[in-house]
């Protein structure tokens, strides 16, 4: 007898995906990454150069090394320090809600925003966003908002060598610019898993690299 194998979530990403992408599409500045495989935007100017130095500030303050904020990457594998924004800071609040408006999600499906510090030497290898729903952790994710959908990042500094994000599967390399906002879904537009979103940051060669990246769940977060 012919199994199927259920994916979890896989309607509502399908869902999500056609929201977003009739969102984005009416959208007069957005640039849309010239590719097939995946569905990958970016935005200029999305937050301005004061409000990316004080969230520089903010991720200096919260920023531990990923591994172990993380537990779901091995060490080596993000080398960088990250951690939470505190979602009550009334700047923290608005680039929040400006990241939902942009995309059309409601704010209530986003986790908090989590800030990122990459010194000379480290980096975030070649990974895809959503969670494997074979694994233990999935358990917990299911009932936590289910599979990542969009994720959205934005990048709060330039980086004098290295540190691009890379879709290696694409072929695209973007460089870091202070307050440009990339976005794209994790998701096939029927709502599989997209093995083309898989991405690193590059390491940093010279300089420090600081993003923020928000990731949207198929349902409430949390
Ligand atoms: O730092 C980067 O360029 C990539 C970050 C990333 O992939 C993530 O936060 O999920
Ligand atoms: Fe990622």
């Amino acid at each position: 007898m012919a199994s199927t194998t259920v994916i979890p979530d896989k309607d509502a990403l399908r869902r999500v995906g056609e929201t977003v992408r009739k969102r984005l599409a009416d959208h007069p500045r957005i640039y849309k990454v010239p590719t097939d495989k995946a569905e990958i935007y970016a935005v200029g100017d999305f937050l301005r150069p004061t409000e990316c130095q004080r969230l520089i500030r903010m991720i200096d303050t919260v920023a531990r090394p990923s591994s172990l904020y993380d537990q779901d990457y091995s060490s080596g594998f993000r080398t960088s320090y990250s951690g939470d924004l505190d979602p009550y800071d009334p700047l923290v609040m608005a680039v929040s809600r400006r990241i939902d408006d942009l995309i059309g999600i409601n704010g209530i499906c986003g986790e908090t925003i989590q800030g990122q510090r990459y010194f000379p030497g480290q980096e975030f290898k070649p990974h895809n966003d959503w969670f494997y729903t074979d694994q233990d952790y999935w358990k917990g994710e299911r009932k936590r908002g289910g599979q990542r959908s969009w994720t959205a990042m934005a990048f709060l500094n330039s980086v004098e060598k290295g540190g691009e994000t890379h879709f290696v599967e694409v072929g695209a390399k973007v460089e870091p610019k202070p307050g440009v906002l990339m976005l794209w879904n994790n998701a096939l537009p029927d709502g599989m898993p997209n093995e083309n979103t898989l991405h690193a940051g590059t390491p940093v060669e010279a300089g420090v690299k600081y993003v923020l990246t928000k990731w949207y769940r198929t349902r409430k977060w949390g």
